[in-house]
């Protein structure tokens, strides 16, 4: 495992911004780390990368403990800030140049990053002069910099355009082919774009942890009906592949299907098989913004 966090807790002051949480991440492996404001994602990430303490629990990163080989997990991790701590006077190459120093990173490397984040045509300029989507890509060079096994990238996609979007996103993809890739987000479609697997933080606790491949396939349909006439649930359960039926208010019925095949077809057909007319005949969203939903809201 890259990632192995054992009841992590942290408290500031009063508040319990982390409560007892453990989650592992595999190599390769993509996992977005998804949470409303608040919810505890950048102080989970500051630990991991060992900027902050925690005040209880283990954490293991590439194999190191964060607390006695904490130089060991800073040469395996890549770590993009929240807040880009980016020196605007400084050109683009002395930034890297810099870091580079420290990490004992050779010449070429610099200039793969510049290549790899997309920044070759604003290489030149000073930080300061770069847009905010272009200071992102500086920090993901930077965190690049040292070829790290593990990335964590606190909201990397901030302040993007569409475009630049699209293009960190598919390098986001690419690096996570081979390593291992730990980012937060608020944004379900970035999830949904680039994440093998997803884990939900809510209030310092985790609400969910689950691939997405298995979000899409266990999607468990409802479908709801309005009928013109009362119909008993045992008559609607002999509908195919039916797991439940509730009566949810006159002739309005929720029915759940184990399968993500769609399902109004059959119940149209029922309908017309038994002279019922159907008032209104719609799919229920269970995606994972409807799973979010219902975890994080208060
Ligand atoms: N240095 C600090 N001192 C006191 N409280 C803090 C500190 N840092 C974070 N907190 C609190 O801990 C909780 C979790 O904060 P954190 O920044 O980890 O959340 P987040 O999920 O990253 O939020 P966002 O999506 O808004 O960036 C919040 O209630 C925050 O106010």
């Amino acid at each position: 495992m890259s990632i192995e966090v054992n009841n992590i807790s942290k408290i500031y002051g009063k508040q319990k911004a982390l409560n007892n949480i453990s989650f592992k991440v595999g190599k390769p492996e993509i996992v977005g780390f998804l949470g409303p404001n608040g919810a505890g994602k950048s102080t989970m990430m500051k630990i991991l990368t060992t900027y902050l303490n925690a005040n209880g629990g283990t954490v293991k990163v590439n194999g190191f403990d964060i607390l006695t080989n904490t130089k060991a997990v800073q040469q395996s991790v890549g770590y993009l800030p929240e807040h880009n701590p980016l020196y605007l006077e400084q050109y683009i190459k002395e930034y890297l140049s810099f870091n580079a120093n420290i990490y004992g990173v050779s010449k070429n490397r610099i200039d793969e990053v510049i290549e790899l984040t997309g920044l070759t045509p604003e290489a030149h300029k000073k930080i300061g002069e770069l847009s905010k989507g272009y200071r992102q890509r500086v920090g993901l060079a930077n965190a690049l910099l040292h070829d790290p096994e593990v990335l964590i990238l606190d909201e990397p996609t901030t302040g993007l355009d569409p475009n630049q979007l699209v293009d960190i996103r598919n390098l986001i993809k690419s690096i996570g082919t081979t390593k291992t890739v730990f980012l937060s987000t608020h944004i379900m479609q970035e999830v949904e774009a680039m994440c093998d697997r997803v884990i939900i933080i809510n209030k310092g606790e985790i609400v969910a942890d689950k691939k997405l491949k298995d979000l899409r396939d266990e999607k468990e349909q409802v479908v709801i009906v309005e009928f013109d006439y009362r119909v008993e649930d045992a008559f609607l359960l002999k509908l195919p592949k039916v797991s439940k039926v509730v009566n949810t208010y006159d002739f309005v019925y929720e029915i759940t299907f184990k399968t993500s095949e769609d399902m109004r077809s059959y119940v149209f057909d029922f309908a017309h098989d038994n002279e019922l007319k159907i008032l209104q005949l719609n799919q229920k969203n269970t995606s994972l913004e409807t799973l979010f939903r219902e975890l994080t809201s208060v």
